[in-house]
Formats: structure tokens, C-alpha cells, sequence
């Protein structure tokens, strides 16, 4: 089964947030969303949970009770114990597996903090929380918005640990990433920019298909077409390599760059 969008436009008042995209979320992978501030990804996501109308296109989504959404503000109740929270949850969706709580809980390392609060917990443990909340009652679509924004390196690994197995447990799991390097792991990345689909597709093509030549300098000629990577730059621009210019092969930060400078430049 895949979920996912054709042709999707979402025009709020004074912004056109998505413009005619096409995005396939098939079971049983990981697809990642990425692109900067405001290039629609939440929007994205937001349509595919049902949360926002689309001004025109299609979404194919599974019915509601069989979606779970983990929003950017964590969807965790600070007030109520991590149990509690999963009380709620369970509830609400007719959870009975006492089973599939445990194991869950267990695989988020959460067990020993049942009786916490959530707004005692460390961020990383929240996310932690927020992804179980969401995956509690096995939706066949898991829509996760930028779960590891905020969460320190060693969570970020032990959250991606869960988000693969959810996928490898058969759900269609999308989410949205402003961490490029974690994109790498998903089965397919679709990059947008300004509500446009710049790229789409496994990880590998899309880093193949990146437009121009990136250089590595300690001085870039032009700062607006050149990004930092730890104490150099890289630079790029849109022809082939001119002479005596060694081009760097792309990874998935320096791809995205370039596809979404290529877009802004043509
Ligand atoms: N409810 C809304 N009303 C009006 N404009 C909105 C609304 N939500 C988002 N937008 C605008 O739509 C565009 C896309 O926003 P969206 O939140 O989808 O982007 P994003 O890629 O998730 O960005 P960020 O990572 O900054 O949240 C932005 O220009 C944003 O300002």
C-alpha cells in the first residue's frame, strides 16, 4: 500500500504553502521530507494526517484512527505521567494491548520513568514519549513532524532505532527532517523548497542528480552560493567544472543545497 499526494496545493491567505506535489509514502519504509524554513514540510505533513484542507489535488490516507501523527510541539501532556499519557492514548483509540505498551515502552527505555512527568522528563525522553504516544495504537501510517529536532546525538540514534523498526514492522513512515544527514537513512527523500518538489527519490539518486559543481575553499568567492561544513566552505555553482577545479562529490546536505540554490538561480 502507498499513501501519499498527487498534484497537492495548499494556498493559505497570503502564501502558496504547496504547489502541485506529488509525494509517495509506500509501507513499510521510511519516506523523509526535508527543505528549509517554510518550504512547506509541515503543510505536507499536516494534509496527510487530515489537519489541513487542500485548496486543490488529492491525498491518499488511511482513516483517521489509523494514523499517528507526532506534531512539532511533541504532542506529549506535560502535566500527566508518562503512564498516564499512555492511559490517555490508549484510551482514546481503544488500546487494550497491554503488551504492545510494555514493549514499546521498553524499546523507548522509558520503563523506569512511568511514573515521571512529561514535563520532567529530558527532551530527548520526550520525543521518546511522543513517538510511543503516536505509535501506540500501530497506525498503518506513522507521520512523525521533525522528531529529532532538539534531541541530543545519542537520543537522535536510539529514536531512529524506533522509527525504522515501525517501518520495518510494515507502517508507511513519514517525516520531516532539518537534519540532512539523517535523511541519508530513509528509503526515499523528497526535498522541497518554497512549496515546490525540487527532488524525489532514494537517497543515492537524489544526491547523483545534484545540479553543478561543488568545491571545497577557505575562501568562497560568492557567500550567498556557499555553505559551511565544519571550519571550510563548500561553493557552488551552476556549470560543469572549469579547469583546475576538483569537484566534490555530493552528499545529502551539500545536494539539497545545491538543487534548492539551482531552483532559486534559474
Ligand atoms: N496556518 C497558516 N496560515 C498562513 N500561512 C501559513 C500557515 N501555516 C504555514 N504558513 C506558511 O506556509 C509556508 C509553509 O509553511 P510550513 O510550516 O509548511 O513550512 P515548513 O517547511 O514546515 O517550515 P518550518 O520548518 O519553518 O516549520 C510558510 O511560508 C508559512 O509561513
Amino acid at each position: 500500500m502507498t499513501w501519499g499526494t498527487t498534484d497537492l496545493t495548499v494556498r493559505y491567505p497570503h502564501t502558496l504553502a504547496l504547489d502541485a506535489v506529488t509525494f509517495a509514502a509506500p509501507a513499510g519504509q521510511v519516506s523523509a521530507v526535508v527543505g528549509g524554513d517554510g518550504a512547506g514540510k509541515s503543510t505536507l505533513l499536516r494534509s496527510l494526517v487530515g489537519a489541513v484542507r487542500p485548496t486543490s489535488g488529492r491525498v491518499d490516507a488511511p482513516a483517521l484512527r489509523e494514523i499517528g501523527f507526532m506534531p512539532t510541539s511533541t504532542g506529549v501532556w506535560r502535566e500527566l505521567t508518562v503512564a498516564e499519557n499512555l492511559d490517555f492514548v490508549a484510551a482514546a483509540y481503544r488500546v487494550r494491548d497491554r503488551t504492545r505498551r510494555a514493549d514499546l515502552l521498553d524499546a523507548a527505555g522509558l520503563t523506569a520513568v512511568t511514573g515521571r512527568l512529561a514535563g520532567d522528563l529530558s527532551g530527548g525522553m520526550r520525543q521518546k514519549l511522543a513517538f510511543t504516544l503516536a505509535m501506540l495504537h500501530a497506525p498503518r501510517l506513522l507521520v512523525l513532524d521533525e522528531p529529532s529536532t532538539g534531541v541530543d546525538p545519542v537520543s537522535r540514534v536510539e529514536l531512529w532505532r524506533l522509527i525504522a523498526q515501525a517501518a520495518v514492522d510494515g507502517a508507511a513512515v513519514v517525516l520531516s527532517t532539518t537534519y540532512l544527514d539523517e535523511a541519508e537513512r530513509a528509503g526515499t527523500v523528497c526535498v522541497l523548497d518554497n512549496g515546490r518538489v525540487l527532488r524525489s527519490g532514494p537517497p543515492e539518486e537524489v544526491t547523483a542528480s545534484t545540479p553543478g559543481t561543488i568545491t571545497v575553499t577557505d575562501d568562497p568567492p560568492d557567500r550567498d552560493l556557499a555553505w559551511r561544513r565544519g571550519r571550510r566552505w563548500h561553493a557552488w555553482h551552476p556549470g560543469p567544472p572549469v579547469p583546475g577545479e576538483t569537484p566534490l562529490p555530493a552528499d545529502m546536505e551539500d545536494a539539497v543545497i545545491a538543487a534548492t540554490l539551482a531552483g532559486r538561480t534559474s
